[in-house]
Protein backbone atom coordinates (compact mmCIF):
# COMPACT_ATOMS: atom_id res chain seq x y z
CA UNK A 1 0.00 0.00 0.00
CA UNK A 2 1.71 3.44 -1.20
CA UNK A 3 -0.69 5.87 -0.38
CA UNK A 4 -1.73 6.87 2.97
CA UNK A 5 -5.37 5.16 4.02
CA UNK A 6 -7.79 6.66 6.23
CA UNK A 7 -10.45 3.99 7.19
CA UNK A 8 -13.99 4.74 8.26
CA UNK A 9 -15.81 1.43 9.43
CA UNK A 10 -18.93 1.61 11.91
CA UNK A 11 -22.57 0.02 11.62
CA UNK A 12 -25.52 1.95 9.41
CA UNK A 13 -26.63 5.45 9.82
CA UNK A 14 -23.48 6.01 12.33
CA UNK A 15 -22.16 8.80 9.92
CA UNK A 16 -19.15 7.46 8.04
CA UNK A 17 -20.63 8.74 4.70
CA UNK A 18 -20.93 12.04 6.20
CA UNK A 19 -17.48 12.32 7.86
CA UNK A 20 -15.74 10.40 4.58
CA UNK A 21 -17.35 12.79 2.33
CA UNK A 22 -16.19 16.06 4.46
CA UNK A 23 -12.61 14.52 5.02
CA UNK A 24 -11.87 13.58 1.14
CA UNK A 25 -13.10 16.92 0.23
CA UNK A 26 -10.81 18.47 2.81
CA UNK A 27 -7.76 16.70 2.08
CA UNK A 28 -8.11 16.29 -1.88
CA UNK A 29 -8.36 12.58 -1.31
CA UNK A 30 -9.96 9.57 -3.42
CA UNK A 31 -13.06 8.78 -1.02
CA UNK A 32 -13.95 4.92 -1.91
CA UNK A 33 -17.92 3.94 -1.01
CA UNK A 34 -17.37 0.60 -0.07
CA UNK A 35 -20.99 -0.08 0.63
CA UNK A 36 -22.25 1.22 -2.31
CA UNK A 37 -20.18 -2.14 -4.57
CA UNK A 38 -22.13 -4.46 -1.80
CA UNK A 39 -25.16 -2.21 -2.65
CA UNK A 40 -24.46 -2.77 -6.77
CA UNK A 41 -23.87 -5.98 -6.25
CA UNK A 42 -27.58 -6.41 -4.48
CA UNK A 43 -28.54 -4.49 -7.26
CA UNK A 44 -27.10 -5.91 -10.27
CA UNK A 45 -28.27 -9.97 -8.54
CA UNK A 46 -32.07 -8.70 -8.56
CA UNK A 47 -31.83 -7.55 -12.04
CA UNK A 48 -30.68 -10.74 -13.32
CA UNK A 49 -32.48 -12.78 -11.37
CA UNK A 50 -29.93 -14.02 -9.59
CA UNK A 51 -30.77 -15.60 -6.14
CA UNK A 52 -28.90 -14.46 -3.05
CA UNK A 53 -27.94 -17.54 -1.36
CA UNK A 54 -26.61 -18.36 -4.80
CA UNK A 55 -23.03 -17.78 -3.70
CA UNK A 56 -21.06 -18.77 -7.40
CA UNK A 57 -23.75 -16.77 -9.42
CA UNK A 58 -23.37 -13.72 -7.08
CA UNK A 59 -19.58 -13.74 -6.99
CA UNK A 60 -19.54 -14.07 -11.33
CA UNK A 61 -21.58 -10.63 -10.67
CA UNK A 62 -19.63 -9.06 -8.10
CA UNK A 63 -16.31 -10.06 -10.54
CA UNK A 64 -18.24 -8.50 -13.48
CA UNK A 65 -19.56 -5.62 -12.32
CA UNK A 66 -20.05 -2.81 -14.68
CA UNK A 67 -19.69 0.10 -12.81
CA UNK A 68 -18.95 3.70 -13.42
CA UNK A 69 -18.62 6.77 -10.72
CA UNK A 70 -18.89 9.94 -12.20
CA UNK A 71 -17.99 12.66 -10.28
CA UNK A 72 -20.89 15.42 -10.12
CA UNK A 73 -20.69 19.40 -11.22
CA UNK A 74 -19.69 21.50 -8.36
CA UNK A 75 -22.36 20.58 -5.77
CA UNK A 76 -23.99 17.96 -7.39
CA UNK A 77 -23.90 14.27 -6.13
CA UNK A 78 -21.16 11.54 -7.62
CA UNK A 79 -23.32 9.69 -10.72
CA UNK A 80 -23.57 6.08 -10.28
CA UNK A 81 -24.04 3.67 -13.19
CA UNK A 82 -24.80 0.16 -13.04
CA UNK A 83 -24.47 -1.60 -16.83
CA UNK A 84 -24.65 2.21 -17.93
CA UNK A 85 -27.93 3.27 -16.28
CA UNK A 86 -27.86 5.99 -13.10
CA UNK A 87 -29.17 3.84 -10.31
CA UNK A 88 -27.97 6.79 -7.61
CA UNK A 89 -31.80 6.96 -6.36
CA UNK A 90 -32.18 3.12 -6.05
CA UNK A 91 -29.08 2.83 -4.61
CA UNK A 92 -29.66 4.71 -1.24
CA UNK A 93 -32.83 2.85 -0.68
CA UNK A 94 -33.52 0.72 2.44
CA UNK A 95 -34.45 -1.76 0.35
CA UNK A 96 -31.12 -2.24 -1.85
CA UNK A 97 -29.31 -1.64 1.66
CA UNK A 98 -31.15 -5.15 2.76
CA UNK A 99 -30.34 -6.73 -0.63
CA UNK A 100 -26.64 -5.77 -0.02
CA UNK A 101 -26.41 -6.58 3.69
CA UNK A 102 -27.47 -10.01 2.10
CA UNK A 103 -24.99 -10.16 -0.23
CA UNK A 104 -22.38 -9.14 1.70
CA UNK A 105 -22.52 -12.25 3.72
CA UNK A 106 -21.30 -14.41 0.98
CA UNK A 107 -17.49 -14.98 1.70
CA UNK A 108 -16.91 -15.19 -2.43
CA UNK A 109 -18.24 -12.34 -3.18
CA UNK A 110 -16.35 -10.21 -0.30
CA UNK A 111 -12.95 -12.02 -2.05
CA UNK A 112 -14.31 -11.05 -5.79
CA UNK A 113 -14.80 -7.16 -4.38
CA UNK A 114 -11.43 -7.22 -2.16
CA UNK A 115 -8.80 -6.43 -5.45
CA UNK A 116 -11.47 -3.44 -6.41
CA UNK A 117 -11.58 -2.00 -3.50
CA UNK A 118 -7.69 -1.87 -3.14
CA UNK A 119 -7.39 -0.33 -6.28
CA UNK A 120 -8.54 2.82 -4.80
CA UNK A 121 -5.48 3.46 -2.78
CA UNK A 122 -4.04 5.83 -4.71
CA UNK A 123 -1.88 9.18 -4.39
CA UNK A 124 -2.50 11.66 -2.93
CA UNK A 125 -4.32 9.10 -0.24
CA UNK A 126 -7.96 7.38 -0.07
CA UNK A 127 -10.70 7.92 2.71
CA UNK A 128 -12.18 4.51 2.92
CA UNK A 129 -15.96 4.12 4.12
CA UNK A 130 -17.10 0.39 4.83
CA UNK A 131 -17.67 -2.39 7.57
CA UNK A 132 -14.23 -4.30 6.86
CA UNK A 133 -11.87 -1.19 5.33
CA UNK A 134 -9.68 -1.11 8.98
CA UNK A 135 -9.92 -5.35 9.64
CA UNK A 136 -9.54 -6.30 6.34
CA UNK A 137 -9.34 -4.55 2.95
CA UNK A 138 -6.52 -2.07 4.51
CA UNK A 139 -5.52 -3.58 8.02
CA UNK A 140 -2.10 -1.25 7.35
CA UNK A 141 -3.82 2.16 7.31
CA UNK A 142 -2.72 4.88 8.89
CA UNK A 143 -5.34 6.44 10.79
CA UNK A 144 -8.45 3.84 11.25
CA UNK A 145 -11.44 4.98 13.05
CA UNK A 146 -14.66 3.08 14.27
CA UNK A 147 -17.75 5.40 13.94
CA UNK A 148 -20.97 4.23 16.11
CA UNK A 149 -23.82 5.64 17.82
CA UNK A 150 -27.02 4.01 19.48
CA UNK A 151 -29.22 2.21 17.54
CA UNK A 152 -32.32 4.84 18.52
CA UNK A 153 -30.08 7.79 17.74
CA UNK A 154 -29.01 6.28 14.32
CA UNK A 155 -32.70 4.95 13.45
CA UNK A 156 -33.66 8.94 14.21
CA UNK A 157 -31.26 9.93 11.87
CA UNK A 158 -32.23 7.91 9.32
CA UNK A 159 -35.94 8.98 9.94
CA UNK A 160 -35.29 12.57 9.14
CA UNK A 161 -32.90 11.78 6.18
CA UNK A 162 -36.15 9.72 4.65
CA UNK A 163 -38.14 12.01 5.55
CA UNK A 164 -36.68 15.06 4.18
CA UNK A 165 -36.18 13.07 0.64
CA UNK A 166 -39.87 12.74 0.89
CA UNK A 167 -40.26 9.11 1.52
CA UNK A 168 -42.81 7.52 4.07
CA UNK A 169 -41.38 5.43 7.16
CA UNK A 170 -41.96 4.69 10.36
CA UNK A 171 -39.39 4.89 13.28
CA UNK A 172 -40.15 1.47 14.67
CA UNK A 173 -39.50 -0.16 11.59
CA UNK A 174 -36.18 1.86 10.81
CA UNK A 175 -35.19 1.07 13.98
CA UNK A 176 -36.26 -2.92 13.61
CA UNK A 177 -34.35 -2.71 10.60
CA UNK A 178 -31.18 -1.48 11.66
CA UNK A 179 -31.26 -4.13 14.64
CA UNK A 180 -31.64 -6.48 12.39
CA UNK A 181 -28.78 -5.44 10.16
CA UNK A 182 -26.41 -4.83 13.04
CA UNK A 183 -27.07 -8.02 13.99
CA UNK A 184 -26.53 -9.63 10.02
CA UNK A 185 -23.06 -7.50 9.86
CA UNK A 186 -21.52 -8.07 13.03
CA UNK A 187 -22.29 -11.86 13.18
CA UNK A 188 -21.27 -12.70 9.90
CA UNK A 189 -18.53 -15.51 9.69
CA UNK A 190 -16.25 -13.34 7.31
CA UNK A 191 -15.04 -9.56 7.94
CA UNK A 192 -18.18 -8.99 10.87
CA UNK A 193 -18.58 -5.35 11.74
CA UNK A 194 -15.80 -5.03 14.63
CA UNK A 195 -13.41 -2.09 15.72
CA UNK A 196 -9.57 -2.81 14.29
CA UNK A 197 -7.00 -3.06 15.85
CA UNK A 198 -4.97 0.02 17.17
CA UNK A 199 -8.79 1.88 15.98
CA UNK A 200 -10.10 5.42 17.47
CA UNK A 201 -13.56 4.38 18.31
CA UNK A 202 -16.22 7.66 18.26
CA UNK A 203 -19.26 7.18 20.01
CA UNK A 204 -21.25 9.99 17.98
CA UNK A 205 -24.54 9.30 19.59
CA UNK A 206 -24.28 12.90 21.70
CA UNK A 207 -21.75 14.66 18.96
CA UNK A 208 -22.91 16.96 15.85
CA UNK A 209 -21.13 16.04 12.40
CA UNK A 210 -19.24 19.13 12.78
CA UNK A 211 -17.73 17.85 16.63
CA UNK A 212 -17.44 14.17 14.87
CA UNK A 213 -15.57 15.92 11.62
CA UNK A 214 -13.12 18.09 13.70
CA UNK A 215 -12.00 15.04 15.79
CA UNK A 216 -11.08 12.78 12.77
CA UNK A 217 -9.45 15.81 10.97
CA UNK A 218 -7.17 16.85 14.07
CA UNK A 219 -6.46 13.27 14.00
CA UNK A 220 -5.20 12.67 10.31
CA UNK A 221 -3.54 16.30 10.46
CA UNK A 222 -1.21 14.69 13.58
CA UNK A 223 -0.83 11.58 11.47
CA UNK A 224 -0.10 12.59 8.36
CA UNK A 225 0.93 15.89 7.90
CA UNK A 226 4.39 16.53 8.60
CA UNK A 227 5.28 19.49 11.36
N1 LIG B 1 -23.06 13.06 14.45
C1 LIG B 1 -24.24 13.18 13.84
N2 LIG B 1 -25.27 13.75 14.48
C2 LIG B 1 -26.50 13.85 13.88
N3 LIG B 1 -26.77 13.41 12.63
C3 LIG B 1 -25.77 12.83 11.96
C4 LIG B 1 -24.47 12.66 12.53
N4 LIG B 1 -23.70 12.04 11.61
C5 LIG B 1 -24.48 11.82 10.54
N5 LIG B 1 -25.72 12.29 10.73
C6 LIG B 1 -26.86 12.21 9.81
O1 LIG B 1 -27.28 10.83 9.86
C7 LIG B 1 -27.69 10.39 8.57
C8 LIG B 1 -26.91 9.13 8.21
O2 LIG B 1 -25.55 9.49 8.04
P1 LIG B 1 -24.61 8.73 7.01
O3 LIG B 1 -25.34 8.43 5.76
O4 LIG B 1 -23.35 9.51 6.93
O5 LIG B 1 -24.38 7.36 7.81
P2 LIG B 1 -23.62 6.06 7.33
O6 LIG B 1 -22.91 5.53 8.52
O7 LIG B 1 -22.79 6.35 6.13
O8 LIG B 1 -24.81 5.08 6.95
P3 LIG B 1 -24.80 3.83 5.92
O9 LIG B 1 -23.69 2.92 6.36
O10 LIG B 1 -26.12 3.17 6.09
O11 LIG B 1 -24.58 4.37 4.55
C9 LIG B 1 -27.45 11.59 7.63
O12 LIG B 1 -28.69 12.26 7.46
C10 LIG B 1 -26.48 12.48 8.37
O13 LIG B 1 -26.63 13.85 8.04
N1 LIG C 1 -17.20 -2.77 3.70
C1 LIG C 1 -18.53 -3.09 3.69
C2 LIG C 1 -19.50 -2.17 3.31
C3 LIG C 1 -20.81 -2.55 3.32
N2 LIG C 1 -21.14 -3.80 3.69
C4 LIG C 1 -22.53 -4.27 3.64
C5 LIG C 1 -23.20 -4.21 4.95
C6 LIG C 1 -24.25 -3.16 4.84
O1 LIG C 1 -25.41 -3.61 5.51
C7 LIG C 1 -24.45 -3.00 3.34
C8 LIG C 1 -24.72 -1.60 2.88
O2 LIG C 1 -23.72 -0.71 3.40
P1 LIG C 1 -23.99 0.88 3.49
O3 LIG C 1 -24.07 1.41 2.10
O4 LIG C 1 -25.28 1.05 4.23
O5 LIG C 1 -22.79 1.41 4.23
O6 LIG C 1 -23.28 -3.47 2.74
C9 LIG C 1 -20.17 -4.68 4.08
O7 LIG C 1 -20.48 -5.83 4.43
N3 LIG C 1 -18.87 -4.33 4.06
Amino acid sequence: MTAPVITIDGPSGSGKGTLCQALSRELGWHLLDSGALYRLVGLAAEKHGVALDYAAGLADLALALDVAFIPGEAGQPTRVLLEGEDVGVTLRTEHTGHLASQVAVVPAVRDALLQRQRDFAQSPGLVADGRDMGTVVFPEAGLKVFLTASAEARAERRYKQLKDKGEKVKIGALLKEIEARDARDSQREVAPLKPADGALILDSTDLGIEEVYQRVLAEARARFVAS
